[in-house]
């Protein structure tokens, strides 16, 4: 794993302090991942590079940095632990729905003393009730259709704000297919930008979406009629 952290970091442009509280982070997955379904990746060097320096990879397409950012979906923390260890300055709301992986993600950023972060349980589509146009940026990887996911996180970004939707590069049709969600709710594709993880030869995507008009009010709606009719 570390050996990996050190070239992948160096090829980001990113300090190799990160190491330390990247491997004590990794540490707590893999063991809480016997008790807990987290992740299928805990082989170290994949943690390292599928997990940290794709989360990671994104520092070179945005500013984190002075930003108030909201993880729609992260699940064991990706993309937000990484961005908020990598960019202290950032304040990140980390929001599942799943209580038990908040519960972790409270433990390591304890235990790993990450301080710029907010780990909050609820549904992106409740949350937005009280946290409307609140955030500069949104990211989500591996949530849902972009569709959905568009409904789940454009109501929480202010208007100039971005959504940074982490998709495999094959997602062409998905994007098209989100066109419309995403006239509806305000946002505009602003850029699609394939990348190669570093240490590896894996390319993926991240879909950057400005937040070019308020979203109307009667958006985002229940679940319910999320799945079932999605935009
Ligand atoms: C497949 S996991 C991906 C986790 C992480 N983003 C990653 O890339 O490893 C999807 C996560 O999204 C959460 N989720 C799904 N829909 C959600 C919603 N509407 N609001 C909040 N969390 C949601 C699930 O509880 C789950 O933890």
């Amino acid at each position: 794993m570390e050996k990996s952290l050190t070239v992948g970091l160096h090829e980001l442009g990113l300090s190799t302090d990160l190491i330390t509280p990247l491997q004590q982070y990794a540490a707590l997955l893999v063991e809480q991942n016997k008790v807990m379904n987290l992740t299928g990746i805990t082989e170290p060097k994949e943690v390292a590079t599928l997990h940290f320096l794709d989360c990671l990879a994104l520092t070179k397409l945005v500013d984190f940095s002075e930003k108030n950012v909201v993880d729609v979906g992260t699940g064991a923390g990706f993309p937000g632990i990484p961005l908020a260890i990598a960019v202290p300055t950032a304040d990140i709301t980390l929001l599942d729905a799943l209580q038990k992986r908040i519960g972790f993600l409270q433990t390591v950023c304890q235990q790993v003393n990450i301080e710029n972060t907010t780990c909050v349980h609820g549904r992106a589509e409740e949350f937005a009730k009280d946290h409307r146009a609140s955030f500069d940026i949104a990211t989500s990887r591996a949530v849902a259709s972009l569709p959905m996911l568009a409904e789940f996180s454009l109501p929480l970004i202010k208007e100039g704000g971005l959504f940074l939707a982490m998709k495999a590069v094959d997602s062409d049709e998905e994007i098209s297919a989100a066109k419309s969600a995403l006239e509806t709710l305000g946002g505009q594709v602003e850029s699609v930008v394939d990348y190669t993880i570093p240490c590896t030869q894996i390319r993926h995507r991240a879909v950057l979406i400005r937040k070019v008009s308020q979203t109307p009010e009667k958006y985002p709606r229940a679940f319910a009629k999320i799945k079932k009719t999605p935009l």
